[in-house]
């Protein structure tokens, strides 16, 4: 068994014999609508996985690495992100989560530490670092899509009413990798993009298993099966 847990920033600077881990969220407020005129409050920028999980851009800190010298490495690896354009320093940094794994003993050791961080950006700027990642050294090969976390919510129409949190609640209901949903949950209250009362709104509505039963077993929501 695994245990997750936010730990501050002073505890996170005590704990030294642990695997550690960086990634950062970067967002803008698109200033857009989608369907039904739907305001987009905000993207946050993720990727699908090799592995099929969904999770943010960064990785594990290399022996000799700093924190920070991981991100930006990660961060040209994955997204062929410009460092010196867009800098990622202390003050994106927004929460760490400790892995606790149990032991043949029944004991729990420390066997991870993940620090998240989060970058606004200007839309223009996010649409072009968004196109960029295309030439990094590891799209196609560790990084298989990039998504956009969406923030918004479509209230009208009968699907809308029955199950709500359409959007942003629904996008909930796919797999993230590690504790990756709860630093996505984390930085979007930090940021002020969301209250920690419409977080846990949606976090339940994404947990309803008649809803999450129907997401997986059918992607227009009606009755139908074609696969048994
Ligand atoms: O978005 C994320 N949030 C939290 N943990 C993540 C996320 N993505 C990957 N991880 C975890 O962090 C560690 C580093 O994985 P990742 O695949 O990012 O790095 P790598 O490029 O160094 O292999 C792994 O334990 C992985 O499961």
């Amino acid at each position: 068994m695994e245990i997750w847990t936010k730990i501050s920033k002073d505890e996170a600077d005590e704990i030294t014999d642990v695997v550690k881990a960086a990634h950062c969220a970067f967002w803008c407020e698109p200033e857009t609508k989608t369907i039904r005129n739907t305001p987009v409050k905000a993207i946050l920028m993720m990727q699908l996985r090799s592995d099929g999980l969904l999770g943010f851009p960064g990785g594990v800190v290399d022996v000799g690495e700093t924190v920070l010298e991981c991100l930006k490495r990660e961060l040209r690896e994955e997204m062929a992100l410009d460092n010196a354009r867009f800098p990622v320093g202390e003050d994106n940094w927004v929460c760490a989560h400790l892995r606790q794994t149990e032991q043949l003993d029944g004991s729990f050791k420390n066997t991870q530490l993940s620090h998240f961080f989060s970058k606004k950006l200007d839309k223009e700027v996010f649409y072009e670092i968004e196109k960029r990642q295309l030439e990094a050294e590891h799209w196609g090969y560790e990084i298989f899509g990039l998504i956009r976390a969406p923030v918004l919510e479509i209230t009208t129409g009968s699907v809308a009413q029955k199950y709500p949190g359409r959007g942003f609640g629904w996008f909930l209901t796919q797999s993230f990798i590690h504790c990756a949903r709860e630093q996505m949950a984390e930085m979007i209250i930090y940021e002020g993009i969301l209250t920690k009362d419409e977080i846990d709104r949606y976090f339940e509505m994404s947990q309803n298993p008649e809803l999450r039963e129907k997401l997986i077993n059918s992607s227009c929501l009606t009755e139908n099966k074609t696969r048994k």
